[in-house]
């Protein structure tokens, strides 16, 4: 039986793009060590969730681990939450956060020039409002989440996200009669958090040095506890997490992962690259199944920058130098979670690349790894086939039938 190293480049996905000459990121970058590993092993396209699906990182990484999300999701403020180190309790509603940028009423950036440090903006808006507590705790960039406890709180509530920037700001509605009190206790705190956020220092500093208030926070995602079985009782392998960012974290804390803490990794696209893949391999040794997630990739998508998603996409492959010595012990696979093209800013239900390689496989023809080459390859899967083929190829699927 082999181990498993399953790396994911958060939205690796990818549409030509004039900046690049008419390329994907990936065709553009310069990695030779995932085409080493594309050309030692069987690639093709993924759909996360299924074909034409733009899906969330929550979504698509729940079925990527086997958890068919329309089974096991409950929103995506649960995972952002426990992510954060926050003990999430049956009746408490979660919500991913953003600190955003408003200026006249209208949003000029949801991720307030994504700011460095929100712990004291959060600090400043813990409170209790009609019985009910308001935990906020910041993440990675402008990302925080928001938990509320306390009797009868409901998930039936909308988003006060509007996703685009130049819109209204928003509170939330109820979606339902029962999210009714619900609502009218959030919009109460999100009033509240306006005043406090307008005022406070660190946004008077922002101003003075010329740098966009984070002056709102945003709510979306709302969700209670979900009931997951563990990763070790569906499958029997001890799984171990490295991944800068509190969702994917919070994912696989729920799934009963080892959360790994690794030295200079970020969650942003100054992580240290070489620190995360070699503590991966480390993890190795312990563990049967290790997950990495690089979020870089990701950030220069939604930001358009396809030039440096090239180069997190060849930081991370300088990183990867050291794992064809691991091909006979292990089964490593590649993959993105969804496609966030440069051009579009946001997440797509593009097909992403994926490979898997390792020692004695039956080998493909494709010789490179991008959306282009790998469509010539062996699979068109969507990511629910995901954990059956690295079972299956690291020697450890049980037998259908007898
Ligand atoms: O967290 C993030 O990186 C993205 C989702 O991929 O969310 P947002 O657009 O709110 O930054």
């Amino acid at each position: 039986m082999k181990k498993i190293l399953l790396i994911i480049l958060d939205g690796l996905g990818d549409r030509p793009n004039r900046a690049l000459g008419n390329k994907t990121a990936l065709q553009a970058a310069f990695k030779p060590n995932l085409d080493y590993l594309a050309d030692n092993g069987v690639t093709g396209l993924m759909s996360p969730v299924g074909f034409g699906i733009r899906s969330g990182s929550d979504t698509s990484h729940l079925s990527i681990l086997g958890y068919n999300p329309r089974e096991y999701y409950t929103g995506r403020g649960p995972f952002e939450a426990l992510g954060l180190g926050i003990d999430l309790q049956p009746g408490d509603v979660a919500f991913r956060a953003n600190f955003a940028s408003v200026e006249n009423g209208r949003v000029t950036d949801r991720r307030a020039g994504r700011i460095k440090d929100t712990t004291e903006l959060s600090r400043s808006l813990e409170t209790e409002i009609d019985g009910v507590k308001f935990i906020i705790k910041s993440g990675v960039e402008h990302r925080a989440a928001l938990v509320i406890r306390g009797p009868n709180l409901s998930d039936r509530v909308s988003e006060t996200d509007p996703h685009a920037i130049n819109s209204d700001i928003m509170l939330t509605k109820p979606l339902s009669p029962e999210g009714e009190f619900t609502s009218s206790v959030i919009n109460k705190f999100l009033i509240r958090s306006r005043e406090i956020l307008n005022n406070h220092e660190v946004n008077k500093k922002r101003i003075q040095n010329g740098e966009k208030p984070a002056n709102e926070i945003m709510i979306r995602g709302a969700g209670k506890l979900p009931e997951m079985p563990s990763f070790e009782k569906l499958y029997g392998l001890k799984a171990a997490c490295v991944s800068g960012t509190p969702l994917i974290r919070g994912i696989a804390r729920m799934a009963g992962f080892d959360i790994l803490n690794v030295s200079g990794m970020t969650g942003r696209t100054d992580t240290n690259y070489e620190n995360v893949i070699s503590a991966a391999v480390d993890a190795l040794k312990t563990h049967d199944f290790v997950l990495v997630n690089i979020k870089g990739t990701d950030i220069a998508g939604h930001d358009r920058k396809p030039e440096l998603k090239r180069e997190v996409i060849e930081k991370t492959d300088r990183a990867m130098e050291g794992l064809k010595k691991l091909l006979d012990t292990t089964v490593i696979a590649v993959t993105g979670d969804h496609s966030t093209p440069c051009s579009f800013g946001d997440h797509t239900g593009d097909p992403v690349p994926i490979l898997i390689s390792t020692s004695g496989i039956t080998r493909d023809y494709v010789k490179t790894f991008d959306e282009a080459s790998v469509s010539l390859g062996y699979y068109k899967i969507t990511s629910l086939d995901i954990m059956p083929l690295l079972l299956s190829y690291s020697d450890r699927s049980e037998k259908y039938g007898a």
